[in-house]
């Protein structure tokens, strides 16, 4: 199926972010993103797989307005990604936790809200109900440090969430643990997911993980940066261990696959 076909098949009415024909050539002169064109439904798990370079982070980047593109629109809930980001329209989660070793959990979860000058009453609940989502208000008083891999990651996931935003970015958030850990964060965020209704775009480089987690997965390739096509994911929610074993989740994962390889992308988890 073309990228077309499959927009024309799974593209939502009404989409919540919106990227038309985006370009994104760099300084450098590499052609980071080459007219990308994805539309993406209010309350979606969107999954951006592809090999190293082929333009994952960029795409999200754009999309949080920390990069401009160099040609096309993206809309988020039809605003601008600059008015978006001065709406606090999204949270964004990174590779590394980048959690600050001087302050507790809960006054990371709660460093957003200063920032953008929450008022000081609201601060707290706030943060402890977040990090009730994610599982750790028992170690609401603990350092970063005296946490493990996983947990630290939870209580960046808990911080990108203090402000309520609509959309969370996710860029390979998982991609530094361990297996086991990984698959019960994965289960943890869907669970997440469900209970909040957030939009959720998430790169990744693990097609098992892109397949558990999303309604839909972006496969891209480089050389220039483009989405080589869209793959819906029609496994039924809510999705456990158990999902993983499934025929149609095999299926599933053989069609990103072929789609990577389509794509001469050779360099991906299996
Ligand atoms: N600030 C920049 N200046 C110049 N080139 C850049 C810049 N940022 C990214 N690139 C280049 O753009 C291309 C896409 O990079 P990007 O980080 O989006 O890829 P990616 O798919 O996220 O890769 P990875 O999976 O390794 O994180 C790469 O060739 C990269 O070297």
């Amino acid at each position: 199926m073309t990228e077309s076909q499959v927009k024309a098949k799974s593209t939502p009415t009404g989409s919540l972010v919106s990227v038309q024909n985006v370009s994104m050539v760099f300084a450098t002169g590499t052609v980071a993103l080459k007219e990308a064109n994805l539309e993406i439904g209010a309350g979606e798990f969107i999954s951006l797989i592809g090999p190293s370079g082929c333009g994952k982070t960029t795409l999200l980047r754009l999309l949080a307005d920390l990069i401009q593109p160099t040609s096309g629109a993206i809309r988020i809930g039809g605003k601008t990604p600059e008015e978006a980001r001065k709406s606090r329209a999204y949270g964004y989660v990174f590779q590394a936790p980048t959690l600050m070793e001087w302050r507790t959990v809960l006054q990371n979860v709660m460093l957003p809200l200063e920032v953008m000058n929450f008022p000081a009453h609201e601060r707290r609940p706030r943060a402890e109900k977040m990090l009730g989502l994610v599982g750790l208000e028992k170690f609401a008083r603990s350092y970063p440090w005296q946490l493990s891999g996983g947990m630290q990651q939870r209580v960046s996931i808990a911080r990108a969430l203090a402000f309520d935003p609509q959309l969370l970015f996710m860029d390979e958030p998982f991609g530094a643990l361990d297996e086991i850990t990984r698959e019960n964060l994965n289960l943890e965020l869907l669970r997440l997911w469900r209970e909040t209704g957030k939009t959720i775009i998430f790169v990744t480089h693990s097609i098992p993980e892109a397949v558990f987690l999303s309604t839909r997965i972006v496969v891209m390739t480089p050389r220039p940066g483009k989405i080589e096509t869209v793959i819906p994911v029609d496994l039924p929610q809510p999705r456990d261990f158990e999902t993983r074993e499934t025929p149609q989740f095999f299926e599933i994962a053989t069609q990103v696959r072929e789609a990577l390889r389509k794509g001469h992308g050779f360099e991906v988890q299996e």
